[in-house]
């Protein structure tokens, strides 16, 4: 049995997380856990969810650490937001909990130091931008094909839901490092996220990054690789957050068996690498 803590219980991810680990037979959810100080905190989180009492109340994240060290959580989940994030991952660690992160916007210098809490603690941990194999099988098709296209002008587009906050979008970064790597071009030297006024003509080097923000689209991700006279497009068009939510099934049944002190990718748990 996998006793399980979820950050953002009433997210949008993470309510989808909690109905599926409740179906599953080798897997208990051991706290739900809000913002601080949530209007939630103490209702049971399956009526809050809509899937009826299960018996785990709300916690607020300001008793973090004596949550999970009173549930018995031996994963933590977590999607919510960065700033937090970095927190609950730094808490968690610390308290020897093994992590599942699918949240995004952290910064180089946050991930460095995620790192370093994982192996400094010795947990177990998968970290990813995007859990759909269908990504995953994205960023390996890129990594492929990009050195093939060396001349030609990269650019990155994404598109999500008009309630998403960080950007340009997890995957999209993803993507982007994979690119910016295979080609040997500094991120820092070669991003260019959007356009406006007079910018002067396009160069060779630079990789494009555009975010689109509407209604309810789950994720879309397009690479344009533009040469003369042709150009190839590779897209990945989420049609449902299940796809993340299987994808987080497959790690949490993965983390067992997790190499301690390394940060796993959805790479390594689909065998990709
Ligand atoms: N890796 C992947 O495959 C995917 C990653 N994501 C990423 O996951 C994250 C969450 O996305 P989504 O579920 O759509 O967002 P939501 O806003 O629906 O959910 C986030 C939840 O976290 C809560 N929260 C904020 N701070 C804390 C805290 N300190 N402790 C506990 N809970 C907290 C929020 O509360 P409140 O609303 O009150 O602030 C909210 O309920 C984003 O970074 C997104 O990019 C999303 C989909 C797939
Ligand atoms: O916020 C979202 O919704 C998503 N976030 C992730 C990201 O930033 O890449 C993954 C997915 O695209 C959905």
């Amino acid at each position: 049995m996998i006793n399980i803590a979820v950050t953002g219980a009433a997210g949008r991810m993470g309510s989808g997380i909690i109905k599926k680990v409740v179906e599953q037979e080798n897997m208990e959810l051991v706290a739900a856990i809000e913002i601080p100080n949530s209007p939630l905190e103490s209702k049971d989180i399956g009526e809050v969810i809509g899937i009826g009492s299960i018996g785990v109340p709300v916690t607020g994240a300001q008793d973090l650490k004596s949550v999970l060290k009173s549930s018995g959580a031996e994963v933590l989940v977590d999607f919510t937001i960065a700033s937090a994030a970095f927190n609950t991952i730094r808490v968690a660690s610390n308290l020897g909990v093994n992590l599942i992160v699918g949240t995004t916007g952290f910064t180089d210098e946050q991930k460095k130091e995620i790192h370093n809490f994982v192996n400094e603690n010795n947990v177990k941990a998968v970290l990813s931008s995007n859990m759909s194999i269908g990504v995953n099988v994205f960023f390996k098709a890129l990594k492929d094909i990009t050195p093939f296209l060396y001349d030609f002008d990269i650019e990155i587009i994404e598109a999500h839901h008009n309630k998403k906050k960080d950007s340009p979008s997890g995957t999209a970064m993803t993507a982007f490092n994979v690119i910016a790597k295979e080609l040997n071009r500094s991120p820092e030297e070669v991003a260019i996220y959007g356009r406006q006024g007079l910018v002067g003509e396009r160069t060779n080097k630079e990789i494009g990054l555009h975010a689109i923000r509407g209604g309810d689209i789950v994720g879309d991700h397009t690479v344009m690789f533009v040469g003369e006279g042709e150009r190839i497009e590779i897209s990945h068009k989420a049609h449902t957050r299940e796809v993340f939510i299987a994808g987080v099934m497959r790690a949490l049944n993965f983390i067992e068996n997790a190499v301690p002190g390394k940060v796993n990718d959805m790479a390594d748990v689909l065998g990709l690498n």
